[in-house]
């Protein structure tokens, strides 16, 4: 029942709380009765009977190939021939791994009434409009198709390597402490008017980014923007009211090939700013601080954190044991951050989170009071005490800096050890790698090197690879133990008080791959192993 209510809300658009119904019953159910037949209404004209688009303004630089006409009803769009249904347009897009184009006469026979392409054809039988980017076009045309939903709210967007998906939880909780309705897009989950949807995506491909946004009714929709999501256009043509860049370091390279490129990518996340949009940015890291410069010569509203007095947030640390105290700088005033996050990384987070609710006219009170009673982003420094006093900390670095950040918060706690259980997945950058273990090895005293998820990569030569670094690493009692949860399992039967046990790479993420353990995550696996403890 519960469920159903979730299902019904999220698609109206409308938080519906089923305490709320029972307390104010009568006039609450009519105006959902009458809200349901208007949402029913404007469904069955958009999605049932269609609506005209006029293609030819709507795209950059469309040539109509045949048979001619501008105007196209159509009830929906898609990009992936196996979704087509009739009357949808199929937008068609040279991948990566295949060519859209290949399945047009499959998406035709499923029933779309018009195709848009990059390449040259002519003997369709619905209309063809071929445009010189395919994904860009998408985009346009699914916000277009959603009425343009980001114009409705305040957007922000937050891109860098590290720190996206806790920068952007910290800024929802404190929007929501403030009374400010608030969507978020990202990593461990969306949040569209309360409800929570599942995530495959950092930033979802341009049509379900639109139709998140088409659905959300909130003021403010916080975006995590990846890189990925900006170089296929995922996010083109949506403006930005604030745009945050936390960080930028080793990451993706099997993508972008230089860490030039990558910055490149990510800032051109700066140049989709509403006119009056402003820029948050840290001054701590050289690429921040290219950023800055080259947004201030074009003259753009720029406001930066960091550790100077030139900041508009100047992070101060006062005392560095942990636990960490530390004070915010703004303006002439001193603020001290209380908060569970551990760690200055999460400070750095917290900064930009900061200086962004500033920016929306949020009191600094509120925020500080929000901050206290944060309560952590699921997956990210997740503590578990061991019966005999061991700790075991579920976190989600997956870079070198990640790594280096959250290790040395852990040595911070004095354990008596640090044992670190990790894998690489197996589409991420394999440049990394070897950084992140001699990283590990600096930071730890033991290394258990284990699977992370496979993504279609043979487990054979993953392990092989493991195998080889378990070897390079021998002196630091490097070793490979395959089975994700047995490495735990093993772990746990070994460790004792005052040990720290860091389990990193996949947060709250469920395995792609059965393991011995009857267990689906980290965490189950924790869980599994308490709970065997006190049976
Ligand atoms: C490697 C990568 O980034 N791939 C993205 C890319 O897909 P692609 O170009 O590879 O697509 P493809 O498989 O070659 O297919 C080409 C076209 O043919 C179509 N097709 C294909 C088969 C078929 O039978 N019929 C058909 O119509 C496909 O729908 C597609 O339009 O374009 C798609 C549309 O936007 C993305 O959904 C897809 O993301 C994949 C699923 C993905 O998960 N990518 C990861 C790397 C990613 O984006 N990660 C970042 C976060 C990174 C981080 O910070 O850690 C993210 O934002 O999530
Ligand atoms: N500001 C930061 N600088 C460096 N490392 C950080 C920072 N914030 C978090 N981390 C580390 O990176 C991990 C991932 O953090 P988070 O999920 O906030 O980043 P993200 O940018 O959203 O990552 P992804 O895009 O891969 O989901 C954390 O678990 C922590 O170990």
């Amino acid at each position: 029942m519960m469920h159903l209510f979730k299902v019904y809300s999220t698609w109206i658009g409308y938080e519906l709380r089923p305490l709320f119904i029972i307390k104010q019953l009568g006039f609450t159910t009519l105006a959902h009765i009458i809200l349901l037949m208007v949402k029913l209404r404007c469904y069955w004209t958009k999605f049932v009977k269609g609506v005209s688009m006029d293609l030819t303004s709507l795209l950059e630089s469309v040539t109509i190939d045949y048979p001619s006409s501008t105007e196209i009803i159509i009830s929906g769009i898609q990009f992936h021939s196996s979704k087509v249904r009739k009357g949808d347009l199929f937008v068609a897009i040279r991948g990566l791994k295949v060519d859209g184009h290949n399945y047009i006469l499959e998406a035709i026979k499923a029933g779309a009434v018009a195709i848009v392409g990059e390449e040259n054809l002519n003997n369709l039988s619905v209309p063809y409009y071929r445009v010189s980017n395919a994904r860009k076009a998408l985009a346009l045309l699914a916000s277009e198709f959603y009425e343009n939903p980001s114009r409705r709210h305040m957007m922000i967007g937050i891109t860098g390597t590290n720190g996206k998906t806790t920068t952007a939880h910290l800024l929802r909780y404190i929007l929501e402490s403030a009374g400010i309705s608030c969507s978020l897009i990202g990593t461990v989950s969306h949040y569209i008017n309360g409800m929570e949807i599942p995530s495959t995506q950092t930033t979802p491909d341009a049509l379900q980014l639109q139709q998140l946004l088409y659905q959300s009714q909130d003021q403010v929709v916080i975006m995590e923007v990846s890189s990925h999501g900006i170089d296929q256009d995922r996010i083109h043509g949506i403006e930005y009211d604030l745009a945050l860049f936390t960080n930028l370091s080793h990451d993706h390279l099997n993508y972008h090939k230089t860490l030039e490129d990558y910055f490149q990518t990510k800032a051109r996340l700066f140049t989709q700013m509403k006119r009056n949009g402003v820029a948050i940015i840290t001054s701590r890291c050289n690429w921040g601080k290219r950023l800055i410069d080259q947004l201030l010569t074009k003259k753009s509203s720029v406001k930066t954190f960091g550790d100077s007095d030139r900041d508009q947030i100047e992070l101060i640390v006062v005392k560095s044991e942990s636990p960490l105290k530390v004070e915010i700088r703004e303006g002439d005033k001193h603020y001290i951050v209380s908060t569970s996050l551990e760690g200055i990384y999460n400070f750095w987070n917290v900064a930009a989170a900061w200086l962004t609710a500033r920016q929306i006219g949020i009191k600094a009170a509120i925020i500080q009071n929000a901050l206290q009673s944060f309560p952590g982003v699921p997956g990210r420094y997740e503590v578990y005490s061991h019966p005999n006093g061991a700790q075991f900390i579920i976190d989600y670095a997956h870079t070198p800096d990640g790594f280096f950040q959250f290790l040395r918060t852990l040595h911070a706690r004095k354990p008596s050890r640090v044992i670190h259980i990790f894998g690489f997945r197996g589409n991420g950058d394999p440049t990394k790698r070897h950084v992140m273990l001699e990283i590990s090895a600096a930071w730890s005293d033991r290394i258990i090197l284990t699977q992370d998820d496979l993504n279609d990569v043979e487990p054979e030569s993953i392990l092989e690879q493991l195998h080889g670094f378990a070897n390079d690493f021998e002196g630091k009692h490097c070793m490979v133990i395959e089975d994700r949860t047995k490495a735990i399992e093993y772990v746990w039967e070994q460790v004792g008080k005052g040990d720290l046990v860091a389990i990193t790479g996949k947060g709250i993420e469920t395995y792609d791959q059965y393991f011995a353990l009857p267990c689906k995550s980290d965490r189950d696996t924790i869980q599994y192993l308490l709970n065997k403890e006190t049976r």
